[in-house]
């Protein structure tokens, strides 16, 4: 791992980062020499307080996962359980900012791309953008810290202030064996997309979004449902333009729609929930129900399985999705017994446990976390198993490569 040998102060607010780097070898020592840019500060001043860190780069890959959806649609369940599959609970890095956005733990450093703001929220009132435009992002800095990152070097990485609106001075970030780097834009840029080894898109579907951000914001928040009104649709242009065509790269994209087995519910409590997983991807076979390829149509009520009204439906089969084909395994519908849920499990193939009933233990282990009893818990935590797996066929390529090129 990267050691860092001299960091200078930070004393700025509101900075841009341009980076130079020397282009050294993976085992020697690295310099990265980051200045702050020419955006001026709260105060107005130009900051421009360069800080130096000196790595030597070690022999830990890492390896690193993008997780791309519009803010209130499930992405920090969705870490929480990727964490929890990977053991330990994730914490935001230890005597650090207090409002920082990351989460720590053995295996998984997760950033929240908010970080990447190159405008905060005064800066992106005075030039009337939102923050999914990409104009009020970084993806100068954001290419070179996640590269930097996956290359085994620490960085310093600027933090977006959620209950300011500020950027505050930046905290260090180590490389981990997984990063996940979540947020608005993780596979806007090509070149942070070339970094990921796996990447992820949340597809909330409007219907199911609104019903969310009800649950969230007025009853939690207090917000109106005029303000949660006038907030996603304030926010959709820039959804559609920037946020929403992501999903086109995604190796895996979890679609929530509302039920089709009530006839015209709005409610949203039901859900249909879909996994589309792209074929043909390196170290990533798609789950699939009974056989392989087959288009298949399942109701598992019955005797082993509780289901009161609407039921369950489930189904498998080949589709093509935006050009690419893909395996969708989609889940109409909930369960009543949480326990009974291994039912399911124990017809679904290419999971990637690593015992029997490993999904359902998971699932009963955060029975509390929204979704455990729907498509979206079972499917999260499956692409949680992926990328347990992904990350474990990397590295055991990597030292098979690296015995073989020892040998020769
Ligand atoms: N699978 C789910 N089923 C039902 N409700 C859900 C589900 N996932 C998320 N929610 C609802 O959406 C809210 C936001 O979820 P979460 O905090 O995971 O999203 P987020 O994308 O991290 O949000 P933000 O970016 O705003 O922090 C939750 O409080 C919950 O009300
Ligand atoms: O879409 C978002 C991602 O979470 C936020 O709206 C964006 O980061 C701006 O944050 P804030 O509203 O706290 O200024």
């Amino acid at each position: 791992m990267a050691t860092i040998s001299t960091a200078k102060p930070l004393n700025y607010t509101n900075s841009v980062f341009s980076s130079s780097r020397t282009s050294l070898g993976r085992h020697q020592e690295q310099v990265i020499f980051f200045t702050t840019g020419k955006q001026a500060s709260k105060r107005g001043k130009a900051s421009t307080t360069p800080w130096l860190i000196t790595c030597s780069a070690g022999d830990q890959q890492t390896v690193v996962i993008g997780l791309a959806a519009d803010s209130g649609c499930g992405k920090s369940t969705f870490m929480r359980r990727l964490t929890s599959v990977f053991g330990g609970a994730a914490k935001p890095p230890r005597g650090g900012n207090p409002d920082s956005n990351t989460l720590i733990s053995d295996t998984t450093t997760v950033i929240c791309l908010d970080d990447y703001h190159s405008l905060d929220r005064t800066g992106r009132k005075e030039k009337g953008v939102t923050a999914l435009d990409p104009r009020a992002n970084d993806f100068d800095l954001m290419y070179e810290q996640v590269k930097a990152l996956k290359d085994g070097i620490a960085v310093e990485k600027p933090i977006y202030n959620h209950v300011t609106g500020l950027l505050d001075p930046p905290e260090l970030i180590k490389p981990p064996k997984i990063l996940v780097i979540e947020g608005l834009h993780p596979m806007y840029d090509s070149r942070v997309r070339d970094l990921l080894d796996f990447s992820i898109y949340l597809d909330i579907s409007n219907e199911v979004k609104f019903a969310w951000k009800i649950q969230r914001d007025m009853a939690e928040r207090g917000h109106s449902l005029e303000s949660i009104k006038a907030s996603i649709e304030a926010r959709k242009p820039d959804f559609d333009a920037y946020i929403d065509p992501q999903k086109q790269f995604a190796d895996a994209v979890i679609e929530v729609l509302p039920t089709r087995l009530i006839p015209n519910d709005y409610e949203g409590k039901i859900l249909r929930v879909r996994l589309i997983m792209r074929e043909g991807i390196e170290h990533f076979n798609p789950v699939y129900l009974f056989d392989e390829g087959s288009t298949i149509s399942w109701i598992p009520c019955g005797r082993k399985l509780t289901c009161s009204y609407p039921g369950i439906r489930l189904s498998c089969g080949p589709e093509t999705y935006f050009g690419h084909e893909v395996t969708v395994l989609e889940m109409d519908g909930q369960f009543d017994k949480l326990d009974e849920l291994i039912y399911v499990e124990s017809h679904l193939s290419n999971i990637s446990t690593k015992f029997y009933g490993e999904i359902t233990q998971q699932i009963l282990e955060h029975s509390e976390f929204p979704g455990s009893n729907n498509g979206t818990g079972l499917f999260q935590t499956i692409i949680g198993l992926k990328i347990r797996d992904i990350y474990h066929q990397i590295i055991a390529s990597k030292q098979l490569s690296q015995t073989q090129s020892a040998k020769a």
